[in-house]
């Protein structure tokens, strides 16, 4: 067979999944093409930007499991390329203390052994100046969470693929998949054949799918990136090892997330983990602001040292499950009717159900990156038909079938 293909196996999507991906494919020497729609690097999809939170604080056990060797990955690679990806800051947990949120935290932690400080209301102040922490809140800190280097993350990774043989082609649109025992991949730019493809395209996943007669129950939102003043410069900063941080609950909302200032000076990164719905071709379309509304009444509440307006706002595009529908678009693979489901916030990592050499990793929501090692391992190991190294099916696509409960 090996003569009628081009490449062992096509990734298609250069974000840190698909980077990844073809980077474990060419360690075990699979001939591997990159596809990348835009010119890179770019910051149209969920990749960019240059910093993102690495913590094994999760309220699943599969996740912290996962991220102890995901951990090792990363220093693997930063060792390989002789490039600092990680920086060790702690990640501080706040939350209501008797929320089912704030103890699946603990409970995770304690019963793995992670490294972890609870901090109480006499000491909280001494461990972390410059923040309220709210009445009833706990606080405890992740100790080996930290920041890792987004942007220059990917470019290693993808550097370090070309190393191994692999090739990169940017500015590259992929517009037909035709599945086969061979898969035919057609571009902007041409025509290539494959024993495999993998789909890690983001917030364009379904739009590859349908080729492939497969949607996934998908949603893209915009997020509103958003940086705040240090009205003491230096306050938050990661030199100072000031914490990233999770806030689990704040008024009728989930999820505030900050990490120290440290890629613009003087400015922290404060964030809600949702946005509005959004066409990634029309990204800047999407105006809603309501979200900085509720940052700027947590940051006045809990971050006194900062402007409690934002300085700068940037644009990036989750991909998550929503309450939509599972559809199979004919074909010989069929669920049956069209299913309601209950979102949930896994991720996607599975072989079609009717061309087992087309892979795909989706979902990756907002908190995906941190994963990129391994699911790049796990992605390479579903292609070449290997048992993989974790239980896949939290993110099988089988389970929507089932009732599912939302995650972070
Ligand atoms: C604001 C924000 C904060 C976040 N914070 C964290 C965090 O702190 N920690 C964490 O772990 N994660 C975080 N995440 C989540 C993480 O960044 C994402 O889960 C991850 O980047 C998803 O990567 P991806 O490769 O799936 O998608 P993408 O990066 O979007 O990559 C998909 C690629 O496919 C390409 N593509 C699509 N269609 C085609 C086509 N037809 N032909 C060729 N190429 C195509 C796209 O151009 C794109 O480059 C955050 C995300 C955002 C937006
Ligand atoms: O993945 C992460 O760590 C961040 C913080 C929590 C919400 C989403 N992303």
């Amino acid at each position: 067979m090996s003569t009628n293909v081009d490449y062992d196996c096509i990734v298609i999507g250069a974000g840190v999944q698909g980077s990844f991906t073809a980077y474990q494919l060419a360690k075990k020497n699979q001939r591997t093409l990159l596809l990348e729609q835009f010119v890179l690097p770019h910051t149209r999809g969920s990749s960019h930007g240059q910093t993102r939170i690495i913590r094994k604080a999760y309220q699943q056990d599969f996740y912290t499991h996962m991220m102890e060797e995901c951990y090792e990955l990363w220093a693997q690679l930063e060792r390989e390329a002789g490039v600092k990806l990680y920086r060790q800051t702690g990640l501080l947990v706040m939350g209501p203390e008797e929320s089912q949120g704030y103890q699946m935290i603990k409970n995770t932690l304690q019963k793995n052994k992670v490294p972890i400080e609870i901090l109480n209301r006499d000491n909280f102040s001494q461990h972390i100046p410059n923040v309220n922490l709210a009445l009833g809140d706990g606080a405890m800190v992740d100790i080996t969470a930290g920041v890792l280097y987004a942007d220059r993350a990917l470019k290693t990774v993808q550097r370090q693929f070309e190393k191994l043989g692999g090739v990169i082609r940017d500015n590259e649109q992929v517009t037909d998949v035709k599945p086969g025992p061979v898969v035919t991949v057609t571009t902007s730019a041409g025509v290539y054949r494959a024993k495999s493809v993998v789909v890690t395209a983001g917030p364009w996943a379904n739009r590859l799918l349908a080729h492939t007669g497969l949607q996934l129950p998908l949603t893209v939102v915009k997020i509103n990136v958003c940086y705040w003043k240090e009205k003491v410069p230096g306050s938050y900063n990661v030199k100072q090892r000031f914490p990233c941080f999770l806030l689990t609950e704040f008024e009728e909302t989930k999820d505030i997330y900050g990490l120290p200032s440290n890629e613009y000076p003087g400015l922290m990164k404060i964030c809600y983990h949702g946005g509005s719905e959004t066409n990634p071709d029309q990204r800047d379309k999407t105006t809603n602001r309501s979200d900085i509304d509720i940052l700027q009444r947590c940051v006045a509440c809990c971050f006194p040292g900062l402007v409690p307006e934002p300085a700068v706002v940037e644009s990036c595009l989750y991909t998550g499950l929503g309450v939509v529908t599972v559809r199979i678009l004919g074909g010989a693979y069929r669920v049956g009717t069209t299913q309601q489901l209950t979102p949930d916030h896994h991720f996607v990592l599975d072989c079609h159900p009717s061309h087992s050499n087309i892979v795909f990793g989706a979902g990756f929501s907002g908190h995906g990156f941190k994963f990129g090692p391994i699911i790049g391992k796990l992605l390479c190991e579903l292609v070449l038909g290997e048992v993989p190294s974790y239980d896949l099916s939290p993110f099988r696509i089988r389970r929507f079938q089932d009732k599912t409960k939302s995650a972070l």
